[in-house]
């Protein structure tokens, strides 16, 4: 178990560069098995989930290259099928939740897809529901090893229907449009997931050759093709580490540029953090953050009640952004009441805060009013261990910010999505060590 130790209540200065997104890295890893040519991508992230999946695609029997920093090379054109079968397989799949995304190419180009129960944060349920129903809707016989936790899909030829998603499933909507990419006529998914990662997924496969309307919106309708053919693709900025940087400059009261955001793929995510009275200026396609030398207050809503920041499919924002801002309000100036709708453990990490000093109240599994501190006092340095990936990184922006040194183990999770971040916190003035 890999532990942080944390000098906090240091200022922090300059420039950081956002990695590219882990969430799409996913998706978009997983499309190259759609094709037998060349795919190449640019601005993968270095971070140990995506690069278990690349090793997986390897395992697969998938040509990779890698060309420099991020960019790499797929070619799909020797699948070996066998291994879906295998044991090392089954260990190998359960490492991440992106695994799931290899179900739909596989069974769109090979007709078989198999997948182990995948890993990922254990923040609550995850059910797999929308993804299998989907792949049936297409034709597509289903098969679940209880004992083994190992689901299957096989079909002789998928054929597009019309699907009501029953939610708007991100990993599941890239999913099964990946399968109907390649199947025989027309499918049409209501209650899609639209966010950043998927658009940028049916961009690349509309660039392969895929037919796809409605790229965006919530309805999406794919007419099928025979093959696709090889592209190249660039991930976007990880907005999940954006909206990080973001609550660690303003909750160090530190001056920080991020650079090249995309500032259009971003959403609600600068308008959430200006609700918490974070100040965030674009400067062309950087945030700029200037030193809230006088802290930040939490706006109420136009009929004076206080602030709610909940998450919600997109448009609406993002889930993985909600334990950042919980932690950074517990310095705001003013109350906020946190509605995390969609997972039911993921503020369970609050417990650290409280003892760190921070007045949280958890009101159930789903929700927690935090009272701000308004910088009248820090919080203390303690040893805590991270439970899921943005509660960790939470949990080290709350260190940051603390008087004294602060301790935190299972750094793992958050090595899973954050590239190099020690060394790149120690870029802009951090005292952060890995021991
Ligand atoms: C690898 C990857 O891409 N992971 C992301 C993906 O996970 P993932 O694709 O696994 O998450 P889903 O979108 O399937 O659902 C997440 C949770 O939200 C619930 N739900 C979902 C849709 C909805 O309309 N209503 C609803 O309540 C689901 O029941 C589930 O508990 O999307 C999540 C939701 O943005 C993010 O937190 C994860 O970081
Ligand atoms: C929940 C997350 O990831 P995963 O779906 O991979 O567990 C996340 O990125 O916040």
């Amino acid at each position: 178990m890999g532990t942080f130790r944390i000098q906090g209540g240091i200022k922090l200065k300059g420039e950081i560069t956002p990695q590219g997104a882990k969430n799409e890295a996913l998706q978009i890893l997983c499309a190259v098995l759609l094709t037998p040519e060349k795919v190449t991508i640019h601005n993968i992230p270095d971070i140990v989930d995506v690069n278990k999946l690349i090793a997986l695609l390897e395992d697969l029997g998938v040509k990779i290259q890698k060309k420099g920093k991020g960019s790499y090379t797929f070619k799909a054109d020797d699948v070996n099928l066998e291994y879906l079968q295998s044991e090392q397989f089954k260990i190998d799949g359960r490492g991440l939740r992106g695994s799931i995304m290899l179900v739909g190419p596989l069974l769109g180009r090979f007709g078989q897809g198999f997948i182990p129960k995948p890993g990922g944060d254990k923040i609550g349920r995850r059910r797999l529901d929308t993804h299998f129903e989907g792949f049936i809707k297409l034709g597509a016989s289903f098969r679940y090893n209880k004992e083994e936790h190992f689901y299957g899909v096989e079909a002789k030829e998928l054929t597009g229907t019309y699907m009501l998603l029953d939610e708007a499933s991100v990993t599941g909507t890239a999913n099964i449009v990946m399968a109907a990419v390649l199947a025989k006529g027309t499918t049409t998914i209501y209650n899609a997931a639209c966010e950043p990662y998927l658009q940028q997924l049916c961009k690349m496969l509309v660039r392969m050759g895929a037919k796809i309307t409605g790229i965006g919106s919530n309805l999406l309708t794919i007419e099928g093709v025979e093959a696709l053919g090889g592209t190249e693709h660039t991930m976007l900025p990880d907005m999940i580490e954006i909206g990080s940087w973001v609550g660690l400059a303003a909750m160090t009261k530190s001056e920080l540029t991020i650079k090249n955001v995309s500032w259009d793929d971003l959403g609600q995510i600068p308008s959430v953090f200006r609700k918490l009275g974070i100040t965030l200026e674009r400067r062309g396609d950087d945030i700029y953050i200037p030193e809230h030398k006088d802290g930040y207050e939490i706006q109420n809503f136009i009929d004076g009640s206080i602030m709610t920041i909940s998450d919600a499919p997109w448009p609406g924002f993002t889930p993985d952004l909600l334990s950042i801002i919980l932690v950074v309000a517990t310095q705001a100036k003013g109350e906020v009441v946190i509605h995390q709708k969609m997972f039911e453990s993921r503020l369970f990490f609050v417990d650290k805060l409280l003892d760190m000093g921070a007045k949280v109240i958890l009101c159930d599994p789903h929700r927690a009013t935090v009272i701000g501190h308004d910088f009248k006092s820090t919080l203390k340095a303690t040893t805590m261990t991270s439970p899921d990936i943005r509660a960790g990184i939470s949990l080290l922006i709350a260190a940051l910010s603390a008087k004294g040194t602060s301790t935190i183990h299972n750094i793992e999770q958050i090595d899973r999505g954050y590239e190099n971040i020690d060394e790149r916190l120690r870029a802009i003035g951090a005292d952060i060590v890995r021991i």
